[in-house]
C-alpha cells in the first residue's frame, strides 16, 4: 500500500491497494485507514447514525460478511462505534467500489486505486446493482437457508422481476427503498446482536397470524455472527399506499374542531364533561360533544381501537412460540419494571435540572412542580404490586404513537414494530400489559390536541387556558370511545388484560410511565414541545 496524502477527506487523491477487490477486507491497511481515516467523518454526518450527542472514541469492524451473486460481491459491515462515555453502538454499512468519476459524489465514504483502477468506496445503496442485487436474491431465497448471510421471503413474494429502486426519502433513522413502487426494503442502519423485533413482529403478524393492517412480509435478511447469533439487517414489505400517517391526519381534523368553537359559538359551560376513563359507545356521547367535535373523528378513533386490538388479539393468541406466548404478571417481571422505571426517572430529573435554562412560561412552571413532586411520581412507580393484577401480558408494539399509523381510505396500517429507541433490545422483548400501547395512543392523542393549539394559536380568538379546558374534555371523550370499542373487541376475542379497576391502574401507570418518557425526548429533541407531556403528567399526579 502506498499514500499519496496524509488528508483525510474524501476529496483526495487515492490510496492504492495491490489486492483484488476480493481480497480487499482482508488488508489490514486497508481496514485500518477505512474505519479511523475516514470513516469517523463520514458516519457522523449521516442521517441514520444516532450517537451525536455523545462523543465518538474509536471505530471498530465487528462484522463483514459478503453480499453477493455470481461474481458480483459487496461487503457488509457492521460497524462498532465506540464512544468516549463508556458504551457501543453498532451500525450497519454495505459498501461497493465505483470507478465512474461522475457517480455518487456526495456518497463516497474513500478514494482508493485497487490494482491500479482508481474509483471510490461507497454506501453500495446509492447503486442500483446494489439494489437490484438485494432485491434478487431475496425474491430467489430457498426456504431454510442455513449459510451465513440468510435470504428469506414469504410466499406472497413471488412471480415478480426487478423493475426499478429509488430511496423512499421519508424522515426516518434507518434507510428504505421502495421497488418497483409496490415494496419497500428497510435496511437497518443501528444494529442489536439479535433479530430485530421489527422483523419478528411483521413477520408474526402477518405471516403467521394474517393481520391485514400491517403491510405483508414480504422477505428479510439476517446474518448470523461469529457468536452464532442472527442479526436482521434488511425487512422487505408490500407498500401501502396511503394518504400520510395519522399525526398529520389527526392534526388536520383536531385544526378544525377548534376552529368550530368560534363557528359553532361552542360554550365551555355547555359542554357535559366525563368520568375519566369511562368506555363510551357511540350513543353514550352526547349530542353537544357530537356537534362540536363532528362525528368523523368519534368514528376514525373507533376504527383506530379496533385495529389496535386486532392487533393484540393476534399478539395474543399464539400458544407455541415461547417469544410470543401470554405470560402472567409475577415478581421477576415487577424487579425488572421498577428498575427501568426508577431508572428513567433519575435520569430525567437530571435532564430536568439540566435543561431547566430552555423553559419558560407553562413549561417552567410545570418543569418546577415536577422536581417538588418527584417523590409522589417516584412512589407511583414503585407502587405496583403484581399479586393485585390478573391480567396477562404479551409482546406489543412498543412505541406506539400516531406517527407510527398510516391512514388508507378510511382504515388504519400499524407500521415499525422496532420498540422503544431507547430500551435495550432484550428490554423491547419483554412481554407487556397491552393496555401500555394503548397508553401510548392516548398520549399520542393528548400531544395532537395541544400542538393544534400551539401550532395555530394565532388563528384560535380564545385564551391558551380556556383552549386547554376545551382540550382536556375533548381528550376524555376521545379515549373514552376508544376505550369503549378497544375493550369490547378484546374481550370478545378472549384476552385477559384484567379487571377494570386493574386497567385504570395499568393505564395510569403506563400513561405515567410514557409522559415522563417522553420528557426526556423533548427535552433532547424540542424543548419548545416539553410542555405536553409536563402537562400529561400534571395531570396524571393531580387526579
Ligand atoms: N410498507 C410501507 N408502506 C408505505 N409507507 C411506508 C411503509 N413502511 C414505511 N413507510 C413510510 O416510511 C416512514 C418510516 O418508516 P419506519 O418503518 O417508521 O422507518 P424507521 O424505522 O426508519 O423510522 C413511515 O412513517 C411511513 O410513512
Ligand atoms: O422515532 P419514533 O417513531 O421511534 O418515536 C420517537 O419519536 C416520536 C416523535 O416523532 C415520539 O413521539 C412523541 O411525539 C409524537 C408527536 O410527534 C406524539 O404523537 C407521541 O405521542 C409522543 O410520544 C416517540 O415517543 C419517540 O419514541
Amino acid at each position: 500500500m502506498s499514500k499519496k496524502t496524509s488528508n483525510k477527506t474524501s476529496l483526495l487523491s487515492p490510496y492504492n491497494f495491490d489486492v483484488e477487490w476480493n481480497d480487499l477486507m482482508d488488508n489490514e491497511d486497508f481496514i485500518k485507514i477505512f474505519l479511523s481515516d475516514v470513516l469517523e467523518y463520514y458516519i457522523i454526518k449521516q442521517r441514520w447514525y444516532g450517537g451525536k450527542a455523545s462523543k465518538l472514541k474509536y471505530i471498530e469492524l465487528a462484522e463483514y460478511f459478503r453480499i453477493q451473486q455470481n461474481e458480483e460481491v459487496y461487503y457488509g459491515l457492521i460497524l462498532e462505534v465506540n464512544f468516549k462515555e463508556a458504551f457501543y453502538q453498532h451500525y450497519f454499512l454495505p459498501i461497493a467500489f465505483v470507478s465512474d468519476p461522475d457517480f455518487a459524489q456526495d456518497n463516497r465514504i474513500l478514494p482508493i486505486s485497487i490494482k491500479g483502477q482508481e474509483g471510490f468506496i461507497i454506501d453500495a445503496i446509492n447503486l442500483e446493482a446494489f439494489r437490484k442485487l438485494v432485491f434478487e436474491r431475496i425474491l430467489s431465497a430457498v426456504p431454510n437457508d442455513k449459510t451465513r448471510v440468510q435470504y428469506h421471503k414469504s410466499l406472497l413474494f413471488d412471480n415478480c422481476h426487478y423493475e426499478s429502486s429509488r430511496f423512499m426519502g421519508m424522515e426516518q433513522s434507518n434507510t428504505s427503498i421502495v421497488y418497483n413502487e409496490k415494496y419497500v426494503l428497510k435496511f437497518f442502519r443501528r444494529i442489536y446482536a439479535d433479530k430485530n423485533p421489527d422483523y419478528e413482529m411483521s413477520r408474526f403478524l402477518s405471516e403467521k397470524k394474517e393481520f391485514k393492517n400491517t403491510p405483508a412480509y414480504l422477505g428479510s435478511i439476517n446474518i448470523t455472527d461469529a457468536d452464532n447469533v442472527q442479526i436482521t439487517i434488511a425487512l422487505m414489505q408490500q407498500l401501502v399506499p396511503n394518504q400520510g400517517d395519522a399525526w398529520e391526519y389527526m392534526l388536520k381534523e383536531l385544526h378544525k374542531v377548534f376552529l368550530t368553537i368560534e363557528t359553532k359559538s361552542v360554550k365551555l359551560s355547555n359542554l357535559p364533561k366525563v368520568e375519566d376513563f369511562s368506555r363510551l359507545e357511540l350513543r353514550d356521547v352526547p349530542p353537544q360533544i357530537i356537534d362540536w367535535a363532528g362525528l368523523n373523528i368519534i368514528t376514525k378513533v373507533q376504527t383506530l381501537a379496533k385495529r389496535t386490538a386486532e392487533m393484540h388479539i393476534a399478539l395474543g393468541s399464539e400458544f407455541e412460540d415461547t417469544g410470543f406466548t401470554p405470560e402472567r404478571f409475577n415478581g421477576d417481571y415487577t424487579v425488572w419494571l421498577k428498575n427501568r422505571m426508577l431508572y428513567q426517572f433519575q435520569n430525567r430529573l437530571n435532564t430536568i435540572e439540566n435543561n431547566l435554562h430552555k423553559l419558560d412560561g407553562l413549561a417552567l412552571e410545570l418543569a418546577e412542580d415536577f422536581l417538588e413532586n418527584k417523590n409522589i411520581i417516584r412512589k407511583r412507580f414503585v407502587n405496583f404490586d403484581w399479586t393485585r393484577l390478573k391480567g396477562e401480558r404479551l409482546r406489543v408494539h412498543g412505541d406506539y404513537h400516531l406517527g407510527q399509523v398510516l391512514v388508507k381510505d378510511d382504515d388504519f396500517y400499524i407500521l415499525d414494530f422496532e420498540g422503544e429507541p431507547e430500551s435495550t433490545i432484550r428490554d423491547r422483548k419483554v412481554k407487556q400489559p397491552p393496555l401500555k400501547d394503548v397508553a401510548g395512543m392516548f398520549r399520542s392523542f393528548h400531544y395532537a390536541i395541544y400542538a393544534t393549539i400551539f401550532n395555530n394559536a394565532a388563528l384560535y380568538k380564545k385564551e391558551q387556558e380556556e383552549l386547554f379546558q376545551y382540550a382536556e374534555i375533548l381528550y376524555q371523550y376521545l379515549i373514552g370511545v376508544f376505550l369503549g370499542t378497544y375493550i369490547v373487541e378484546i374481550q370478545n376475542a378472549n384476552i385477559n388484560i384484567g379487571y377494570h379497576q386493574e386497567r385504570i391502574f395499568l393505564l395510569k401507570y403506563s400513561l405515567l410511565e410514557k409522559a415522563v418518557y417522553e420528557l426526556g425526548y423533548e427535552l433532547n429533541s424540542r424543548p419548545r414541545w416539553a410542555v405536553i407531556p409536563l402537562k400529561g403528567i400534571s395531570n396524571i399526579i393531580n387526579h
